[in-house]
Formats: structure tokens, sequence, C-alpha cells
């Protein structure tokens, strides 16, 4: 097991519990252990890599974190609240959002039509376009906003299933961020995306935790992307937590680079 505790400077936030915290995870799942007391903490306002060669656990992380899975053992602690025991739905109440890896859009709505969906939820209202909403309403004005916070403004009538994937990316992360979640989850953003959106992408992410103080854990197998993005990475290998330390000394780390041997790092 490894257990690091990561540091954040002097202050409040010191004694704060971490925003997100995993205790001692483990899944079981018939014969196959798939995640083995994996314990870390992503202080509030942080930014974290999760890497790991396939197979190694990442998105069993995420599901347990999110609560499409229950733990064998071991805990998920939301601002220093046991989530364990609670849905995916308690859990976004609570202030946890994550993307998926494939799309969750819908495709044949307008860019701005599935934000305001989400908005609309948000706002205690049905998911539901049959009732048109007036310009200016709350749903319509908060989607507006988040599509100018991920860089869409333009694309505001375009359906959603015609963008490149780099905006369905930016679109995904802005009906996300419609739930207002204090920590995000994202799950691999750069997968499918093309080499000139990429930079866009990282922007955005970037912006996330920069500009609105959220706390990330991101899963990337773009490492370049993912290095020059986070404070700390977190290394799975064979549902073990070999380290989780910053991008510098993880990459010069000897345990990962035989974790990887074979991959390029
Ligand atoms: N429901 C399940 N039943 C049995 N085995 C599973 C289940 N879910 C995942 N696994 C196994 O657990 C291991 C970890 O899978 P996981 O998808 O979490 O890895 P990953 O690190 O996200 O991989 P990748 O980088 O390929 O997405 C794999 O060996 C996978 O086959």
């Amino acid at each position: 097991m490894t257990d690091v505790s990561t540091d954040h400077g002097a202050g409040a936030a010191d004694r704060a519990a971490p925003a997100l915290e995993v205790k001692d995870i483990s899944l079981r799942i018939g014969g196959a252990q798939i995640l083995q007391d994996v314990s870390f903490s992503v202080p509030t306002g942080q930014i974290v890599g999760v890497i790991g060669p396939n197979g190694a656990g990442k998105t069993t992380l995420f599901n347990l974190v999110s609560g499409v899975m229950t733990p064998t053992s071991g805990s998920v602690h939301l601002d220093g609240q046991d989530i364990t025991g609670r849905s995916i739905t308690q859990r976004a109440t609570a202030g946890l959002g994550r993307t998926f890896q494939t799309s969750s859009l819908f495709a044949g709505l307008s860019v701005e039509e599935n934000v305001r969906l989400a908005a609309q939820v948000k706002e205690g209202g049905a998911l539901s376009l049959t009732s048109f909403p007036r310009r200016g309403d709350a749903a319509s004005t908060r989607a507006r906003e988040l599509l100018d916070e991920v860089g869409l403004s333009s694309r505001l009538g375009r359906p959603a299933g015609d963008l490149p994937h780099g905006d369905k990316r930016k679109l995904e992360i802005a009906m996300l961020l419609a739930a207002d979640p204090s920590v995000v989850l994202l799950d691999e953003p750069m997968a499918g995306v093309a080499s000139g959106d990429v930079e866009g992408l990282t922007e955005v992410i970037r912006s996330l935790h920069r500009d609105h103080g959220r706390t990330v854990l991101m899963v990337e197998h773009h490492m370049e992307v993912l290095m020059g993005l986070v404070e700390r990475v977190a290394v799975l290998h064979f549902g073990h937590l070999l380290t989780i330390d910053t991008p510098e000394a993880v990459m010069a780390d000897p345990t990962v680079q035989s974790a990887y041997l074979g991959e390029a790092v």
C-alpha cells in the first residue's frame, strides 16, 4: 500500500480535509483482484493525474470514486464526508462530477440545448426540451455562460453530433459544470482529439482548476499533455498504487519506468 499525503503549503487549507480522499480501497471481482489497498488524497484546488499501463485499474478507480461500482473494502471521502455508500446521484449532489471515455452528448440537439438541459436539471427542472425556455431564463443564461467558459460561444446552434472531437469534449465539460461540481473527474479527455485541438482543450481543463478553483482528477494517456497540466501524478500498476508524486519525480522513478517496460512513458 502506498499512502502519500500531498503538501499544499501552510495555512487553513492544511487543516481542512482534502477535497477527495481514497482510503485503502480494494475491489475484487470473482477471483480477480482489480484494485488493492489504494490510498491517496487530492487537496482542494489541486489537479492530479492518474496514469498506468492498460488494465492497471484507472477506469475502475474512477468507477469506485464516482459510485458506478462499490469497493470490496476501503472508503471514498469528499470534503471529509464518507461517500462510499452513496449513489451516483447523491455524489453528484455532494459536488462530484465526472466525464466518461465515451461521449455522453445528445448528438441531434444543438450545443446550446445540450448544456441548457444540464443546467435545467441543476435548476430543479425536468430533462425536457418540450417546454421551450424563454431567452434569458436561468438555465439558458447559465448555459451561455458555461459555453463561453469552454470557448464554444460561436457554436451555439450547431448539432452536437457534428462537432469535432475536441469541441465535443469541451461541450461535455460545459455540461458537467452545469451541476457546479467542486471535484471533477475527467476520463481520458484527449482520447480521439485531433492534434490541432489538443492545446485548446488543455487550456479549458487548466482553467477549470486555475480560474475556477475546481479540484481535478484526470486519467490521461497523452503523457505530454498530462505532465504539462497536473501538479501530481498517481501511478497505478496491476491494481496497486506505485507512487503519487510530481510529474518530474514520476518520470524519473525507475519503478515507474519498469512498470511501463515496452511502453513509452
Ligand atoms: N467488471 C469486471 N469484471 C472483471 N474484470 C474486470 C471488470 N472491470 C475491469 N476488469 C479488469 O480489471 C482490470 C483493470 O481494468 P480497468 O479498465 O480499470 O483498467 P484501465 O487502467 O482503465 O485500462 P485502460 O488503460 O485499458 O483503459 C483489467 O484487467 C480488466 O480486465
